[in-house]
């Protein structure tokens, strides 16, 4: 975490992630266009829209991994176009991330894959790296499984373990890229509860990106709704759950039809089967 200095009541009025009017793509296609995003500190932002709308996108150009075709991505004020490489890879470590399925490393123990980012990034003393894995395995419940392979434990366990070496090294934020994805409801609601404490427990800002509204609503405290490439809705749960926005309600009502199709365009039903109707 950042340390505390003489800037830091200015810097907290900072927000920690802004995204001023972004536009970005990848090779001639635009995706996001002209978005606008303030993620304030200590706060956990759901972002939800449609398959293909540009969420994951976001998370990518918050690690740089794609830059901007114009406007700024700002992390803790400072503008991610214009750090060198070192500036790069010291925002990259504030920053924790967990994608899908926690994709942690098959042939290392649940220890030693929170101790990865650890051993990678820091010359801590050994005796120091255990005692940090420990509290962190602790944190999401799993320091009695340090000696299991990923293969002996269960997914909701993969998944916590991912969330360990995801704050490993006590970043600010923390990235999820569908967290809760392929996991039963009891573990699902065990890692919606995990995420929430320990963002509050230590002082994180969160960003969720996921499609399972019911546990992302009950842990966020904003919700930004994405849509063919722009942020068409962003409040509170609550203020997303009333919008009168017929594609916000579409959306989190979870009808097959609204603004977003069911069918496709197509010719007339007659035409392609001689039936005498039209679609
Ligand atoms: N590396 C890439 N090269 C080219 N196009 C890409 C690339 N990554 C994503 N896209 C396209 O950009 C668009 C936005 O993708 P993105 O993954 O950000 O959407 P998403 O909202 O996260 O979708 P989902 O909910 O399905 O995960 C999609 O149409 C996708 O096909």
């Amino acid at each position: 975490m950042a340390p505390y200095s003489s800037t830091s009541i200015a810097a907290s009025e900072t927000p920690l992630i802004e995204l001023r009017d972004v536009s970005c793509g990848y090779g001639d296609r635009v995706i996001l266009e002209r978005v606008n995003l303030r993620i304030p500190r200590g706060k956990v932002l759901a972002l939800i829209g449609t398959s293909g709308g540009g969420k994951t996108t976001v998370l990518r150009l918050l690690g740089r991994q794609i830059k901007p075709i114009s406007g700024q991505v700002l992390f803790d004020g400072v503008d991610l176009a214009g750090l060198d490489l070192d500036g790069l890879y010291a925002v990259r470590r504030r920053m924790g991330m967990l994608f899908q399925f926690g994709a942690l490393f098959t042939d290392l123990s649940v220890f030693e894959n929170v101790a990865f980012p650890l051993r990678e990034h820091t010359k801590l003393p050994e005796a120091m790296i255990r005692d940090l894995v420990l509290m962190k395995l602790n944190a999401v419940g799993l320091r009695g499984a340090r000696d299991l392979l990923p293969s002996e434990i269960s997914g909701g366990m993969a998944r916590r373990v991912a969330l360990a070496r995801a704050i490993a090294l006590d970043p600010d934020l923390v990235l999820y890229d569908e967290p809760f994805a392929g996991l039963d409801p009891i573990s699902l609601g065990v890692a919606a509860r995990l995420i929430r404490d320990l963002n509050d427990a230590l002082g994180l800002s969160s960003i969720i990106v996921s499609h399972d509204l019911h546990e992302t609503f009950t842990i966020a405290d904003e919700v930004a709704m994405i849509a063919n490439g722009r942020v068409v809705a962003q409040g509170t749960p609550d203020d997303l759950r009333h919008s009168s926005d017929p594609l916000v309600q579409q959306f989190v009502g979870a009808h097959a039809d609204g603004p977003v199709r069911f069918h496709q365009p197509a010719c007339p039903v007659n035409q392609d089967f001689g039936l005498g109707v039209s679609a």
